[in-house]
């Protein structure tokens, strides 16, 4: 079963009351969601393998340990996970971006893909899906899906808030998938949104309605 992780470093759960906050405009929101993606890429990144070298300090040689060169990839789910990467970029500089276009449809919650391009080499990287939200689960369960039958084999998964029935329907479908959330929040809406939430990501990340 995958591992669900909760980022409770004071950083994150400080940075995401404001993100939360309906009086948060767009460009503090853009700003926040991208720092606290950094700060989660830290926690996220922890069990990264590293190998010894040898250097030459200035007062002696010393064994030291570097990454391992294990190779990364981002997948943000458009739109909202693009707010997303470039704070994880900046921890992990080298990785390289694939995108999965997804939208709920508002009628029926259902996801629909609009768009797909990712690293030639998929099968061979880590890969970390990327959205702010986890509603019904339904656009990283078929994002997922869609990696998978690229030939990605090694996923992990990175919102900001899930809603207890997202977990549930990744846990089902993708057991192999751990997931990293700054939050865990009640249930869904009618409507399908979290409570409490913070809203629409998209529209509050690129001030759209
Ligand atoms: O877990 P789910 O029930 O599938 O809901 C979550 C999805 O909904 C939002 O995207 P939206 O469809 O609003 O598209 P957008 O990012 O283009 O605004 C969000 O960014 C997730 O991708
Ligand atoms: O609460 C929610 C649910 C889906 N998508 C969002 O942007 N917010
Ligand atoms: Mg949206």
């Amino acid at each position: 079963m995958s591992k669900v992780f909760v980022l409770d470093h004071p950083l994150i759960q400080h940075k995401l009351t404001y993100i939360r906050n309906k009086n948060t405009g767009t460009k503090e929101f853009r700003a926040l969601v991208d720092e606290v993606s950094a700060l989660m890429a830290f926690e996220i990144t922890r069990d990264l393998p590293l190998e010894e070298t040898t250097i030459d300090t200035p007062v002696m040689e010393a064994k030291t340990k570097v990454l391992s060169g294990k190779k990364i990839g981002l997948v943000p789910i458009l739109r909202a996970g693009l707010g997303m990467v470039d704070g994880i970029l900046r921890l992990i500089p080298a990785a390289k971006v694939g995108h999965v276009g997804l939208y709920r449809d508002p009628e029926t919650l259902k996801p629909v893909e609009y768009y797909i391009k990712l690293p030639t080499d998929i099968e061979e990287r880590e890969l970390i899906v990327i959205d702010p939200m986890l509603a019904t689960g339904g656009s990283a369960n078929d994002a997922i899906h869609s990696l998978k039958k690229r030939g990605a084999t090694n996923i992990k998964l990175m919102c900001l808030i899930a809603a207890p029935e997202g977990v549930e329907v990744i846990q089902k479908e993708h057991p192999d998938v751990d997931i990293y959330l700054a939050a865990l929040d009640e249930k869904l809406n009618e409507k399908g949104y979290i409570i409490p939430g913070l809203g629409d990501a998209g529209d509050r990340l690129f001030g759209t309605k």
